[in-house]
């Protein structure tokens, strides 16, 4: 059935949605929060997140976690280069990524691991089931570290697996349309420590360079310092300024490409102008590696032809993985 997916104008701030009523057993209060969801994807592809339910002492503890990793001597941090790593885990140095292929490199470094039981203590319980998946890869000496942060990740792909079947209602489709195809979700998630910017910057560096997430969407916890733009139709940056005990969720391109841009996949870039160190956690979270981004029923009109190649959702993201890194790769 053809579906009439109105756009407003250029957006000019970002929504605040209430999550009090996702988990609520009244389908009624479950299809309003999904109309304000359809609303904020198909103008904005980003929305804050009130009442998210993960618990402020989890983010601290986490948060805490990140501070002391990323305080250790670089060469210690550098064990884990992520350009050793087959699965794109592991520590990223300043400049070691370039989001923007514009640029010259993110001023940004970042840990980055990937699904793992939340008390996982060996390598035994890790899944195999992509080339993104595999082993992640942790620090010595920082006791309590992967525990700390496997808390957040869990808490965090709990949220994003309430998310589904609201965005499936945003789209009018039943709301276990996403359950078969996010059975071990390919989530990615990253600590991210952003130096204050120098008031002269180098050119082509920024915090993280104007770019698209990969995934179906992204949770960010960002701290209190302002740094996070989100371009509007007009090409206008807005700022996505920190709302303290919120989350920003933003859609990626898996989605888009799902939804035939039903689903906006907005540019966004961080540029850390604050004078203080600043601390963020996206969270990506991706399907399950082998789902088939076919465009989804209604999405493709005679208004809105299709405008994607059908692509696999973890050859996809593991393409543009490799594109982010490849500017610095270190060849032997
Ligand atoms: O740190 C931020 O605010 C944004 C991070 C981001 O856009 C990303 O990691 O893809
Ligand atoms: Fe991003």
């Amino acid at each position: 059935m053809a579906q009439n997916y109105q756009t407003g104008g250029a957006f000019e701030e970002i929504p605040i949605i209430d999550f009090t009523n996702a988990r609520s057993s009244d389908p009624a209060l479950r299809r309003s929060l999904a109309a304000e969801i359809r609303d904020a994807c198909v103008n904005v592809g980003f929305f804050y997140i009130k009442n998210h339910g993960i618990p402020e002492e989890v983010i601290n503890t986490t948060i805490g976690g990140a501070k002391e990793y990323f305080a250790l001597p670089l060469e210690t941090k550098m064990k884990l280069d992520i350009h050793g790593s087959p699965n794109f885990k592991g520590y990223t140095a300043l400049l070691g990524e370039n989001t923007n292929p514009e640029n010259r490199g993110d001023l940004h470094e970042g840990f980055d691991l990937g699904w793992e039981p939340a008390d996982c203590t060996d390598d035994s319980q890790v899944r195999e089931d992509g080339s993104m998946t595999g082993a992640n890869v942790w620090p010595e000496n920082l006791p309590g570290f992967r525990k700390d942060v496997l808390a957040y990740y869990h808490a965090a792909v709990q949220l994003g697996l309430t998310l589904f079947p609201l965005f499936a209602l945003a789209l009018n489709l039943p709301e276990n349309f996403f359950e078969d195809k996010v059975t071990k979700p390919a989530a990615i998630m990253r600590l991210l420590h952003y130096p204050p910017q120098p008031a002269r910057p180098m050119e082509g560096v920024q915090g993280i360079g104007a770019h698209t997430d990969y995934e179906c969407f992204t949770i960010l916890w960002q701290d209190k310092y302002p740094a996070l733009q989100v371009m509007n139709t007009n090409g206008k940056w807005i700022d996505a300024v920190p709302i303290p005990g919120t989350l920003v969720l933003n859609l990626g391109d898996q989605f888009a490409r799902w939804t035939n841009d039903v689903f906006k996949s907005t540019v966004h870039r961080a540029i850390n102008a604050s004078g203080s160190e600043r601390y963020s956690m996206p969270l990506f979270f991706g399907t399950d590696y082998e789902v088939k981004l076919e465009p989804i029923p209604g999405c493709v009109t005679a208004e809105n032809p299709a405008k994607y190649e059908v692509a696999t959702a973890g050859d996809y993201v593991k393409s543009r993985l490799e594109a982010t890194y490849a500017h610095s790769k270190v060849t032997a």
